[in-house]
């Protein structure tokens, strides 16, 4: 298998149950020559590629571990053809989570992203600033990307592909918490609307039971 190769990699039993497996779509997004392919492949094979040259949208499968459990990164890195080449509604219907990657060298790059956000309200994301090596060439400061992140209510971090590898695992592994966090909550929201568990019809309940279904108070 070469770096540039879709690739599966499996850690753990074989034999172990496909249930205790977490699935997590990641759409790598951001303006072009920002290093999504980078970051990308590093989080994959650990390896820095300088340049990668691809003409479309590619797609990875890679399993890791994260706090100790299996997770199946499915990841499509995006290969916008320019500024304004925005992600497409099918990239984003796909997506359970996007990676929103900026290069701190390249303000447009950051404008891009508040574009790309005000197209997705719910989805859990994960905000980069790559080429954190290049500080000499900064268009972009650390607390321009704090504030943002603490916007969309998101982790960020700063990072330089070229030079690192467990920062970039971290972006991707606190994505994959977001998104498994997210989707436990819809699960027990719809569970709660099902069963009629929920804050509100638990008010609706107790009220309908003090109206008719409550045995009358007999000292009265
Ligand atoms: N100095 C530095 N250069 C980086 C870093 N990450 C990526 N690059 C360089 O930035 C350029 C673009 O990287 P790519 O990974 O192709 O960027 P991309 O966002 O996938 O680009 P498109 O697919 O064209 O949208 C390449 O020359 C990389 O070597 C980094 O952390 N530091």
């Amino acid at each position: 298998m070469t770096p540039f190769e879709p690739c599966s990699k499996f850690v753990g039993s074989e034999r172990r149950k496909k249930s205790s497996l977490q699935e997590v779509k990641v759409a790598v997004v951001g303006a072009p020559g920002v290093g999504k392919s980078a970051v990308t492949v590093r989080f994959i094979t650990k390896r820095y590629i300088g340049e990668y040259d691809h003409q479309g949208d590619m797609k990875y499968k890679h399993e890791a571990l994260v706090d100790g459990e299996p997770v199946l990164f499915e990841i499509l890195d995006t290969c916008p053809k320019h500024e304004d080449d925005l992600p497409s509604n099918e990239v984003l219907n796909w997506a359970d989570g996007c990676l929103l990657v900026y290069a701190i060298t390249d303000r447009i790059s950051f404008n891009y992203i508040r574009k790309v956000k005000e197209r997705i309200c719910d989805m859990p994301v994960a905000l980069v600033g790559n080429k954190g090596d290049m500080v000499h060439l900064r268009q972009v400061s650390t607390d321009e990307g704090d504030i943002l992140a603490k916007d969309y209510e998101c982790s960020f971090s700063e990072i330089a592909t070229a030079e690192q590898v467990s920062q970039v695992a971290d972006a991707f592994h606190e994505l994959s918490r977001e998104i498994v966090q997210s989707r436990k909550k819809n699960k027990q929201s719809l569970l709660d609307r099902m069963l009629g568990t929920g804050k509100s019809n638990a008010k609706l309940y107790s009220r309908g039971k003090s109206d008719s279904a409550l045995p009358k108070d007999s000292s009265k």
